[in-house]
Order: structure tokens, then C-alpha cells, then sequence
């Protein structure tokens, strides 16, 4: 039997800036309807892939296909086309102050003309309820809700237009750990009831392990190990442990400005 094709493939992804080799041949396979958590430390590079991927930022070298499909060969309405299928939580929600939350939560709706006004408020009201958010929260503005909410607004408008592959750029930063628990869990709930492939972004180690079926390490531009997210702390990869029991001692050493 042939392999599957992944949902998402890397291949030695290069990206520099200037004399800086921020990836430096990425490869990555992402499998379709699972959930990734790419980790590394700060300043390694995973936003620069995340928007890879996203195609905000364009490599110099190498291929990422999505589906199957080169997307950097893509003209600009194929491009679209596949991101239109991508939902995205930003990290601190990113969400607009000048927008009531339910235009925030319908915004691609909206700007698809998938639907009237009228039906993208009731989807808006809808997603707000799969999030736990009262629908009448729809009329507050985002600057009247908590970091809890406004996380869990973002996640509301990531999978209102039911998406086939979700980025989350750091989706607990800045919240408890007990709210950061909740939100992993609506993620997790919501990813398997959209059956969407899931690619994150953390820091938080507990957060990796509860959302992560695969983890993969960014480390010195290249992915250096991916594996089952339960194993992280005892992967048997020093680099990986190290970076997951946070030790002070070990093969990564700080880069330090000084
Ligand atoms: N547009 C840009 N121009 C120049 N340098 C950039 C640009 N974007 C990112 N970089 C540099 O690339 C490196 C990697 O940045 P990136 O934001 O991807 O790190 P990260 O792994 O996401 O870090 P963190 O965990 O701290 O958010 C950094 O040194 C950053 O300064």
C-alpha cells in the first residue's frame, strides 16, 4: 500500500535574514487529522516556519506542499484558495478593538461573502457556544473581556469557517495554568470534531503533551527529532530532554546577548 500523502510536508526549508541562518533545512512531515507541536527555544525559528507555512514569509530554498501541492509554486489565488481551507489562533488572540467579538469570530465569513450578515452572526453565536462563551458575548468589544476570553474568542474565529489544518502560535502564553488547561482542552475537542490537522506552537510543556500527538524539535535551523508528544522528557534525544525538563546543564547552550 502506498504511503499517505501528508497533510503538510517540509522539505529543506532554508530561511535566512541577512547573515542570520534562522532554518537551515527544514524537513517535517505532518500527518492528516493529527495534531504537531513544534517546540524550540526562543528565537530557534518556529514563527519564521509557522508563516512558512502560512505563506507570509517566503524561504529561499526548499519546498512545502500542502495536500500534495507545492504552495510556494502557487499563483496567488491558488494560494488563496488553500488559505481559505487554514484557521489560525495567534498568539494574545490578535483579535480587532474596533469589531464587536462576533464580527471578530465571522471576520473570514464575512470577507469569503460566504454568507449574509445575518447567517455569519448565527455561525458566530454558534462557535462562541462550542468555545464556552455565552452567545450575547458576541455584542462586547475585545477589550472587555478577559485573557481567557479573548483566547478563547480567537479560537472561536480560528474554526468558524470549519478548517482543514489550524496553527496555534502559542496558544496558553499569558494565561493561569488552570485556564491554560481549559483552552488546551477546547482545542483538543475542537480539532477532533472538525477532523482538522493541527500544527502548534509552545513553550509550556504540560500544553504540548495535552494537545500534541507528535512533537518535533527545532533546534540550530533543522528539525532534529519528532516523535509521540507523550514521550517529551524521556525521548532518549539530550537535546529534546533537556529542552523539555528545562535543565540548565546539557547539549543547548543559551545564547546569550551580551
Ligand atoms: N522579518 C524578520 N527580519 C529579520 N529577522 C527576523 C524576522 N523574523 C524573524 N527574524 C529573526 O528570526 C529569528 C527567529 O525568530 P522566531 O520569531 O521565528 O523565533 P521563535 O522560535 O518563534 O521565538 P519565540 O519562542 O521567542 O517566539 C529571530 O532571531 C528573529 O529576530
Amino acid at each position: 500500500m502506498a504511503a499517505a500523502v501528508p497533510k503538510i510536508r517540509l522539505r529543506g526549508v532554508v530561511k535566512h535574514f541577512g547573515s542570520k541562518h534562522v532554518l537551515d533545512g527544514v524537513d517535517l512531515d505532518v500527518a492528516a487529522g493529527h495534531s504537531t507541536v513544534i517546540l524550540g527555544g526562543s528565537g530557534s525559528g518556529k514563527s519564521v516556519m509557522l508563516k512558512c507555512m502560512l505563506g507570509l514569509i517566503v524561504p529561499d530554498a526548499g519546498t512545502i506542499e500542502i495536500d500534495g501541492r507545492d504552495v510556494l509554486r502557487m499563483n496567488r489565488r491558488e494560494r488563496e484558495a488553500v488559505n481559505d481551507r487554514i484557521g489560525m489562533l495567534f498568539q494574545n488572540a490578535a483579535l480587532f478593538d474596533s469589531l464587536p467579538v462576533w464580527e471578530n469570530v465571522a471576520f473570514k465569513l464575512l470577507a469569503q461573502r460566504r454568507m449574509t450578515r445575518a447567517q455569519a452572526r448565527e455561525r458566530a453565536a454558534e462557535v462562541l457556544t462550542l468555545v464556552g462563551l455565552a452567545p450575547s458575548v458576541g455584542d462586547l468589544s475585545p477589550s472587555e473581556l478577559s485573557g481567557g476570553m479573548q483566547k478563547r474568542v480567537g479560537l472561536a474565529r480560528a474554526i468558524a469557517a470549519e478548517p482543514d489544518i489550524i496553527f496555534f502560535d502559542e496558544p496558553t502564553t499569558g494565561l493561569d495554568p488552570i485556564m491554560g488547561a481549559v483552552i488546551d482542552g477546547l482545542i483538543v475537542d475542537c480539532v477532533r470534531r472538525l477532523g482538522a490537522t493541527a500544527v502548534s506552537i509552545t513553550h509550556d510543556m504540560a500544553s504540548a503533551r495535552r494537545i500534541g500527538d507528535t512533537a518535533a524539535m527545532l533546534y540550530q535551523g533543522r528539525i532534529v527529532w519528532t516523535g509521540p508528544a507523550e514521550y517529551l522528557g524521556h525521548t532518549g534525544n539530550d537535546i529534546v530532554d533537556q529542552f523539555a525538563n528545562g535543565e540548565r546543564d546539557g547539549p543547548i547552550q543559551m545564547e546569550l546577548r551580551r
